[in-house]
């Protein structure tokens, strides 16, 4: 008789990170909603999340999610990964660029591509990791391929364990089938879904002064939904209704969950694309390189971001109506590669024409 012998994944050895310590400093942090997903799968806890959900989002488009099913040590592992990444020479991260000028954006962002004010460069390095299917295979750094299993892993528990809930909340939130957003997000179909690391290299207060302390301009993100994962330098604030800027706690064993520009074409506003931005960290973070791990969300590419006209909810508050008729015959695929297009070497616009005549803002 064969013998089973269940053998644990190998966790090969790379340095471990080490969370950064809080901020000591009373700043005035933004109130956000807390979906603990472990009520999901209860009795009635669909509808509980739903209701907490629609509280929120029509007004601010951010909150926290908890209990999703990861555990701290898997986090951090990303994180060590995401070090690990950035430690490489340029020379070699520089072999596997995004093709961004094309609206390609799998793969590695140097720092420095953008002017952020004359004479001051963006600090920021992205490496982006497409969806695991054979349409979006490429060549990644040896350390992304020695850990492709575990990442791939982390990724897919992402995209159907939590991402998969939310889509569903959403539609509960709209009173859609509870399908609804699922058919426009299926995994094997392309869309631009990606897993993402992020470190924001720390600057001199000089450096900081001369920006007026803003690291990334007030924007919207393109898809469907941005997670991120809890990174403790503070310095990502969300705008409110009333226009003012309040941070985002990174509480513990949580994600921060932000709305973006193909929901709330879908919903022809009613869900708000939040806007949000990076400021250098306080005083006693100022010295830390602030790393990040994420998921960003895309609906399928030929998705057609017209308002849905079968949500009761809709309906009945009057959003049903294409009010804007701006993206009528504009693809979430064709949205979000000219937003990654045009936001390459962008200058400090304030709105920018993307395609088709629809617009982006960036706020100071
Ligand atoms: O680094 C963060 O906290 C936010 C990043 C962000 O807004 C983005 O990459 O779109
Ligand atoms: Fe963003």
């Amino acid at each position: 008789m064969a013998t089973n012998t269940i053998t644990a994944p190998a966790v090969l050895s790379i340095p471990q990170w080490t969370p950064v310590p809080e901020t000591q400093y009373d700043l005035d942090w933004a109130d956000l909603v807390t979906l603990d997903l472990s009520k999901f799968d209860t009795l009635g806890g669909k509808e509980v999340l739903a209701q907490q959900l629609s509280d929120a989002v029509n007004r601010i488009g951010f909150f926290y999610i908890t209990h999703f099913g990861l555990t701290q040590e898997q986090v951090d592992r990303q994180f060590s990964l995401c070090k690990q990444v950035f430690d490489l020479p340029e020379t070699e991260k520089i072999r596997y660029r995004a093709d961004l000028e094309n609206g390609g954006y799998n793969g590695y962002k140097p720092a420095g591509l953008r002017e952020l004010k004359p004479g001051i460069k963006d600090n920021t390095e992205i490496y982006n990791i497409p969806k695991f299917t054979p349409e979006y295979a490429r060549d990644h750094p040896a350390v992304i391929r020695e850990h492709w299993d575990e990442i791939e892993r982390f990724a897919r528990h992402v995209h159907f364990e939590i991402v998969r809930k939310l889509l569903v909340l959403f539609a509960l939130v709209l009173k859609l089938p509870e399908d609804h957003f699922l058919n426009i997000h299926r995994y094997p179909e392309n869309s631009d879904c990606h897993f993402r690391y992020m470190k924001y290299h720390r600057r001199t207060a000089q450096q900081n002064a001369d920006l007026d302390n803003v690291w990334a301009k007030g924007h919207t993100d393109f898809g469907s939904l941005t997670l991120l994962f809890r990174q403790p330098v503070a310095a990502l604030q969300v705008r409110t209704p009333e226009g003012q800027w309040k941070y985002v706690k990174p509480y513990p064993e949580s994600i921060t969950v932000n709305i973006a520009d193909a929901l709330q074409f879908l919903t022809n506003g009613f869900l708000k694309s939040s806007i949000h931005r990076v400021v250098a960290p306080p005083p006693d973070q100022a010295d830390l390189d602030r790393y990040g791990v994420l998921y960003f969300v895309r609906p399928e590419d030929d998705t057609e971001l017209v308002p849905l006209d079968n949500s009761p909810v809709l309906k009945r508050l009057g959003y049903d109506q294409t009010l804007d008729s701006a993206t009528v015959g504009l693809t979430a695929g064709e949205w979000v590669k000219a937003r990654v297009a045009r936001n390459v070497s962008r200058v400090g616009k304030e709105e920018e024409s993307i395609i088709k005549g629809v617009k982006a803002r960036y706020y100071d």
